[in-house]
Parts: structure tokens; C-alpha cells; sequence
């Protein structure tokens, strides 16, 4: 499916939550959409799946607008936080109706997924830890084999091994079937490795699309003595850089082994810290 932006905002009385945001979305990727508390990654993440408007601009998906769009909206799957299930009902129930609502519903991922995770089918949502929920938000998640499936900050109370069977089953099925996975978080470590394409939202305005391979290696962090690392960054587009005594690490848009043979050390930044430093820049 394509997803494309068009000078899209969302204004709430004084914030402009999104501001004149416009990109395309062409390939089934794994996407990670990042950005500082109340950048607008919650707000888009809305507007995509349809549940709230625009203030200006458009989203089209396959050329048609996701508000109250019944054709589009069984294409998409948004998973938040919290509070995606009624809180009365029992987990089988629960599947029943994503397995009515989403044509391309995979149950036998569901029942894998459920024994996986030790889930019971006649538990009560509200029974649920906030890590079992989480998980059963999860499970939602990848059997709905949505073609745009968005995961926003979704696992929150789940143990850092839960976590990581959650990565371990979103990769292996993104694998066997690729789609559209946008993937919101705050635990950017842990995930970033999974990124294929990275968003980073600022302030309602995006600073950054890059395909997360070109972002490894055309960023590094050199560091030497002060005066050869100035040399180096001088004609260079520096994201960010710090001098103790005599020795200077700066973070630039340059190739790793350009800054190695001018006889500096130089590593790749974790996305994290490039995002911090990013959108630090850009006058968080
Ligand atoms: N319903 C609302 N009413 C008023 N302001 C809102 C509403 N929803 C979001 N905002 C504001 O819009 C901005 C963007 O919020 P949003 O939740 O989209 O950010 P976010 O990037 O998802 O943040 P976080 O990482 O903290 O979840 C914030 O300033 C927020 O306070």
C-alpha cells in the first residue's frame, strides 16, 4: 500500500501537534517513527489509522483518505499503549472480533501467539497484568497480518524478555510476510536494529527520513586530538560535538572510512543518540 502525506497538520487549540508534515510511504518496510515527547508521532499515528482529523493538509492511502473509510480501515491495524480492548470482555472474545473485523486475520498466529505469551482465552481484559495486556495488544497486532500494521509504544509493563519475543516473532513474520509495520518508541536501542527506514518527528515537523543503512553509514563519531578532529569537521555537516582537555569527539554526516584515513577513530552512533542530538539541533 502507499501512504502518502501531504502538508498534513493537526492543531490543537495553541499546539501545532503536526505542522506542514508531508512524505510518501511506497514499501513494506519497518519503519521506526521517533521523536521527543509530544513531537507528534501519537498524533499521525491517528490520523493514518483514521480515528481523528486533520486540521490542514491530507493522508491518502492508495490515493483514498483513512477517515471513517470502513475499506481502508480493515487494512490498517493500530495497536497504542494501553486501552485497545474493552475491558469487560474475554481475550477469546477479544480475538473473535479482530478475527470478524480483519479480513486477512491469522488465527493459528493468534493461538501460537496466546500459548507463547501464557495467555488465558477466558481471562477478562481487565483481569490482565498491564504486561498481559500489552502482550494480548501484541498478539492483535501481528495476527491482524494488516497491510499497514502501527505499533505505537506498545509494550509497555512487558519484561525485557517478553520484549524480545515480541522483536523475535514481529521479524520472523515480517520475513515470511512482509508489510507495512510502523513502529513507535521510546526504547530505540533495543530496537533500532530492526528499522529498515527511520522518521523523526520534531516539534510536529519531520526532520528526518533516511533508510536506517544510508543514516549507519553516512553519520560516525570521530574523535582525536581537538585540532585534527576540527580539521576534519570543518567542511562537514556537524550534528554535534564535545572537547574534554586537548581531545574532541564530534558526531558528522561522514563516512566512516573517510574520517579512519585521516587518522581518526571513528564509530557508528546508536540511532538514539542521533536522534537525541538531531532533534536537539533543531532547537527541542
Ligand atoms: N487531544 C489533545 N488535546 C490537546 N492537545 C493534544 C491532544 N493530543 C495531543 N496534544 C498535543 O499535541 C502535541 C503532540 O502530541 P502527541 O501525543 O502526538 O506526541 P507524541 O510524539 O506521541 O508524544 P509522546 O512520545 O510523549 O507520546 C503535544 O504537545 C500534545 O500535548
Amino acid at each position: 500500500m502507499k501512504i502518502e502525506v501531504k502538508n498534513l497538520s493537526k492543531r490543537y487549540k495553541d499546539t501545532n501537534a503536526l505542522d506542514h508534515v508531508s512524505f510518501t510511504l511506497a514499501e513494506p518496510k519497518i519503519y521506526g517513527l521517533l521523536g521527543r515527547n509530544g513531537a507528534g508521532k501519537t498524533t499521525f499515528m491517528d490520523i493514518l489509522s483514521g480515528h481523528i482529523l486533520a486540521s490542514g493538509g491530507e493522508i491518502l492511502i492508495d490515493g483514498e483518505n483513512p477517515f471513517d473509510n470502513q475499506r481502508l480501515t480493515e487494512s490498517i491495524c493500530l495497536i497504542k499503549e494501553g486501552n485497545n480492548f474493552k475491558r469487560d470482555l474475554k481475550i477469546k472474545n477479544v480475538l473473535r472480533i479482530f478475527a470478524y473485523f480483519y479480513p486477512t486475520w491469522d488465527q493459528q498466529l493468534a493461538d501460537e501467539l496466546i500459548r507463547e505469551y501464557n495467555l488465558n482465552p477466558n481471562a477478562k481484559v481487565k483481569a490482565l497484568s498491564k504486561g498481559m495486556e500489552s502482550a494480548l495488544g501484541i498478539i492483535v497486532g501481528m495476527a491482524s497480518k494488516a497491510p499497514i500494521t502501527i505499533f505505537d509504544e506498545p509494550y509497555i509493563g512487558l519484561d525485557a524478555a517478553a520484549r524480545k519475543k515480541f522483536y523475535d516473532i514481529l521479524l520472523e513474520e515480517f520475513e515470511a510476510e512482509k508489510r507495512m509495520i510502523i513502529f513507535s518508541t521510546h526504547l530505540i536501542d533495543e530496537v533500532s536494529l530492526m528499522f529498515e527506514e527511520i522518521l523523526i518527528l520534531q516539534n510536529g515537523k519531520l526532520v528526518m527520513k533516511e533508510e536506517a543503512e544510508v543514516l549507519r553509514n553516512s553519520t560516525c563519531a570521530v574523535s582525536g586530538t581537538a585540532d585534527e578532529v576540527e580539521a576534519f569537521i570543518s567542511d562537514k555537516d556537524v550534528i554535534e560535538k564535545k572537547q574534554i582537555a586537548g581531545m574532541m569527539t564530534a558526531y558528522v554526516h561522514a563516512d566512516m572510512k573517510q574520517a579512519q584515513s585521516a587518522g581518526l577513530t571513528a564509530e557508528g552512533i546508536p540511532i538514539q543518540e542521533l536522534m537525541i542530538h538531531l532533534t536537539e539541533k533543531k532547537g527541542a
